[in-house]
């Protein structure tokens, strides 16, 4: 095995899902699990990667689920949104535990707790090498936090979003319900749009297909593998814009 010195990405949109900070609890943040993914970002920094970083909010609420229990599903997902603000907020407190220069920007204006997005400042802060977090998704209700990656990711030209879950990557069939699933090293977007893989919602992945945005879905809790996708080691899936059996794929 080869092992490639250079990074593979210049600048990368990291997601991470709200459910991989809660750690082995039901509900709420291990800061355990969030010290430990301060650290590999960190690393990243460290190898001269920019690191834009978007935070879902499932771990505390998502407005689907305070609709099916009779909230106004706008306000469910104003909830979900400041979710991923109380989040946002714990990740940079841990980056800067960790010594890692990190804004945290929102797309909710929230006066003295954090900055708000600005899309010229958070290439300028990239470009200094701090991490730059965004929270609040995309302020909008009915979009998800994968959408506000995939929005971000495009608006600050990162060379792919790279999709931290709790699995090793796409499989043939959803790997929790079969043990027997074959995991997929790369596919095109045509692909998972036949084959109905899921790999994130369709707001989201149209968005990425749309503006050839490549993505990795990775495991973030297997130690190391973020790395090894950053240094362009085989790891996870990569979806992304090839020309397949049906023609070109968009
Ligand atoms: N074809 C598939 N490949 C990989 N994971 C799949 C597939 N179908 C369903 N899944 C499930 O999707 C989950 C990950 O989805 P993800 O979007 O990261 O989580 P969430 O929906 O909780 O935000 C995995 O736990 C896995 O069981
Ligand atoms: O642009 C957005 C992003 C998120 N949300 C809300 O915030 C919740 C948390 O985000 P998400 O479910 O994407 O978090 P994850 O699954 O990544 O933890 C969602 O369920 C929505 O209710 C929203 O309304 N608009």
């Amino acid at each position: 095995m080869s092992i490639n010195p250079k990074p593979a990405y210049r600048r990368i949109l990291l997601k991470l899902s709200g459910e991989a900070l809660m750690g082995s609890e039901g509900f709420g943040i291990d800061p355990s699990v969030l010290g430990r993914m301060a650290l590999e970002i960190k690393e990243l920094v460290e190898l001269g990667v920019q690191v834009g970083l978007v935070i879902g909010g499932g771990n505390l609420f998502r407005g689907e689920g305070l609709a099916k229990s009779g909230m106004n599903r706008v306000v469910g997902d104003h909830m979900g949104m400041l979710a991923t603000v109380m989040n946002g907020l714990a990740m940079r407190d841990a980056l800067d535990r960790a010594y890692v220069n990190a804004r945290l920007m929102s797309a909710i204006e929230l006066t003295g707790v954090c900055d708000s997005y600005n899309w010229s400042d958070a290439i300028s802060n990239l470009k200094g090498g701090k991490v730059v977090i965004f929270c609040a998704g995309t302020g909008n209700p009915f979009f998800t936090t994968d959408s506000a990656a995939c929005l971000r990711g495009i608006e600050i030209e990162a060379d792919a979003v790279l999709k931290g879950t709790k699995v090793d990557g796409v499989y043939d069939s959803d790997p929790a319900q079969n043990p027997d699933a074959n995991l997929y090293s790369e596919l095109s977007y045509a692909q998972v749009l036949d084959q109905e893989l899921k790999v994130m919602d369709l707001a989201a992945f149209t968005l990425a297909r749309d503006h050839g945005l490549p993505i990795r879905v990775f495991n973030m809790n297997k130690p190391g593998a973020l790395k090894r996708v950053v240094m362009g080691q085989n790891e996870g899936t990569v979806i992304h814009k090839m020309a397949d059996s049906l023609g070109e794929d968009k």
